[in-house]
């Protein structure tokens, strides 16, 4: 089944105590129940509401258990083409930093491939010029 799709308005609905969402990674969580109990309190978590959590949730560097507690929690994707951008760079330029890093890439590439060559050519003409002497 097709995950429930989650607009940001949606997002924002849920941003007071008596209904909290999280948006982490491009998804979306319930965390209401779950606020009491988080270990570093409510108040970071209702600060990240209605936005990306995913940095702030990341910085913390939350255990593997942490990240197992999400998925009793999740209600859906959130909508790719929302007002809020995540921090996932869209599809345009995701592949515009793609094109650049073969460029970088072949750029790279081509800084070994010609001192190499020309340390060819060096020995090449070395080895002719000497059998011609
Ligand atoms: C649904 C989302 C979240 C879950 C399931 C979650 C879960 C947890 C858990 C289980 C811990 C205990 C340490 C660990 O196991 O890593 C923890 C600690 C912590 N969390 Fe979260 N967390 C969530 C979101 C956030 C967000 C958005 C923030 C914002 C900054 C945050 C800030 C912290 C902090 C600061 C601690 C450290 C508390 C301490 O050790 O004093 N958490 N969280």
């Amino acid at each position: 089944m097709a995950a429930k799709i989650i607009t940001y308005e949606e997002l924002k609905a849920h941003s007071s105590k008596d209904s909290v969402y999280l948006l982490l990674h491009e998804k979306v969580y319930d965390v209401t129940k779950f606020i009491d109990e988080h270990p570093g309190g409510d108040e970071v978590i209702l600060a990240e509401t209605g936005r990306d959590a995913t940095e702030a949730f990341e910085d913390v560097g939350h255990s593997d258990e942490a990240r197992a507690l999400l998925g009793d929690l999740f209600v859906g994707e959130f909508e790719k083409n929302s007002e809020l951008k995540t921090k996932k760079a869209p599809q345009s330029s995701a592949s515009h930093s793609a094109t650049v890093n073969t460029a970088v890439q072949q750029g790279s590439n081509l800084m070994y491939f010609v001192p190499l060559a020309m340390l060819v050519a060096y020995f090449a003409w070395r080895f002719y010029s000497n059998g011609s002497v």
